[in-house]
């Protein structure tokens, strides 16, 4: 019987925009998903509270974390670990409520094993040359580290055959809308495989 919430996680390369996109998405009024924030050890950067963006850890704390069990994923990016509270996920999936998820993609893969129900969106740029732009404009990496992250996009951009949908971020409000629709309409194909299971046990 299908009556949990929606697990709805948005990966994609490095600077192809999956934390713009994100950010507008929970700015609407009428958003539905219960964002879930990650557990990090990157250093706050400015104006970002404890608890609202990230939930900051020591080093220690995060392997402690991850020796208790205690995280549905984690990867290791740029010199930091990243990962979600798997407690919140489920509990809130329990409630019946949809939860969000923006991570890389290496944790996206992690998820994809423990949850394989979960509805996949991999955020695409519109060309190569395009996410470099993005990631130069960004201006948070040094040179070399713009060459890493292009050549971890190509490996990246492989993965996209583990997503049940890729959007174009072309435009943001664009690509907003097409995940939201996405959403909408994989509610309304279970809501119609949940009827078609009750009918049939009826007439058992
Ligand atoms: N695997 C994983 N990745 C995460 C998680 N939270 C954030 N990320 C990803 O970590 C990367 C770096 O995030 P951040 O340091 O905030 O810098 P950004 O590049 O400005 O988004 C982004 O690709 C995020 O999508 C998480 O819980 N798990
Ligand atoms: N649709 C878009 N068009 C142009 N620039 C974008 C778009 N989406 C995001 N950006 C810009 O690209 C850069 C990377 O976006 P960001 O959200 O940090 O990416 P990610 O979270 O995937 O690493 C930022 O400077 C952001 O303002």
């Amino acid at each position: 019987m299908i009556e949990k919430g929606l697990l709805i996680v948005l990966s994609g390369p490095s600077g192809v925009g999956k934390g713009t996109v994100r950010k507008e998405i929970f700015s609407q009024e009428n958003t539905r998903f219960e964002y879930s924030i990650s557990m990090t050890t990157r250093a706050p950067r400015e104006g970002e509270v404890d608890g609202v963006d990230y939930f900051f850890k020591s080093r220690e704390e995060f392997e402690e974390l991850i020796k208790q069990g205690k995280l549905l994923e984690y990867a290791e990016y740029v010199g930091n670990y990243y990962g979600t509270p798997v407690d919140y996920v489920r509990e809130t999936l329990e409630k019946g409520r949809d939860v969000f998820l923006e991570i890389e993609v290496q944790g996206a893969k992690q998820v994809r094993e423990k949850f394989p129900d979960g509805l996949f969106i991999f955020l695409a740029p519109p060309s190569l040359g395009e996410l470099q732009n993005r990631i130069v404009t960004r201006g948070t990496e040094s040179e070399e580290l713009i060459r890493n992250r292009m050549n971890a996009a190509k490996a990246e951009i492989e993965m996209m055959d583990l997503y049940d949908y890729v959007v174009e971020n072309n435009k943001v409000e664009i690509a907003c809308e097409k995940v939201n629709s996405i959403v909408q309409a994989e509610h309304c194909r279970r809501e119609r495989v949940e009827k078609r299971y009750k009918k049939m046990l009826e007439v058992e």
